[in-house]
């Protein structure tokens, strides 16, 4: 896997600044790039206060260009303290310059099929001419069953080819309805990153960072086919891997 780094800082307070750099360089490239916007995917989890912590602490950022989406999210209100939408909005989006239309949340008044469509159709309406959207940057989490997006280990979605938004009603982890990106998606994009912190995750990094077993762990089976992959680490999560990884400066610059 030639696009493949993994990163690994003492903590949290040291692999912030680089995901936010990482966020900018990637946002300015695309802006000035032919297609002047950068498309960028969220997920909710730990990365909600680390991101909007850190994307606010850097000087002078202009997200007017940006369109931001959601790599899963869970069917709540937003004003439901499980919504992803709602936790972004209230802690970074209300906070930056990102125009309403140019924030693809959800609609929770649909069911859980129909959100995945609605979901879907937005994604279109952004990516015109994309029949898979091509996001520049997706954010993504792992849970410590090696889950991601929504996507569970051994689910059928994980099959899932034709859609590019799925619905998922029987989530393992609550809340159980959820729409999420598909992997032909997530695999589309021109930039992953995953950001991964804390002891709980050492075990299944290793199975997915270093295992061979089949059927791959979802978080295994990201793999962009023409972009770039990072892992971003800290120490704890890092311990059990004894492949290669590169220990960066916080100065670092993705
Ligand atoms: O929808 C969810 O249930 C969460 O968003 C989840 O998928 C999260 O991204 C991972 O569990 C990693 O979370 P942490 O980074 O907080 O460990």
């Amino acid at each position: 896997m030639p696009n493949r780094r993994i990163l690994v800082f003492p903590s949290a307070t040291e692999l912030g600044p680089v995901l936010a750099s990482l966020v900018s360089s990637r946002a300015s490239q695309a802006c000035n790039s032919e297609r002047q916007r950068f498309t960028l995917g969220l997920s909710g989890g730990s990365l909600v206060s680390l991101l909007s912590r850190e994307l606010l602490a850097l000087p002078d950022l202009d997200s007017s260009a940006w369109v931001v989406a959601f790599c899963d999210e869970r069917l709540v209100p937003f004003d439901d303290a499980e919504s992803t939408y709602g936790l972004y909005k209230s802690q970074l989006l209300s906070k930056m310059n990102i125009p309403e239309s140019r924030i693809l949340s959800i609609d929770p008044s649909l069911s859980v099929e129909q959100c995945a469509e609605d979901y879907a159709r937005k994604l279109s309406v952004n990516f015109p001419g994309e029949p898979i959207p091509v996001f520049d940057l997706l954010l993504l989490g792992m849970g410590p069953d090696g889950h991601t997006c929504s996507l569970f280990p051994n689910h059928p979605l994980l099959e899932e080819t034709n859609k590019t938004v799925a619905p998922i009603s029987n989530s393992p982890k609550p809340p159980p309805q959820r729409i999420t990106l598909t992997l032909p998606v997530v695999n589309a994009a021109r930039c992953v990153a995953f950001v991964s912190t804390g002891g709980s995750k050492a075990p299944v990094l290793k199975q997915v960072l270093e295992g061979a077993e089949d059927p791959k762990l979802p978080a295994a089976q990201v793999a962009p086919s023409q972009g770039d992959l990072f892992w971003l680490l800290d120490e704890p999560a890092a311990a059990l891997l004894t492949i290669q990884v590169e220990k960066p400066s916080s100065g670092t610059e993705l």
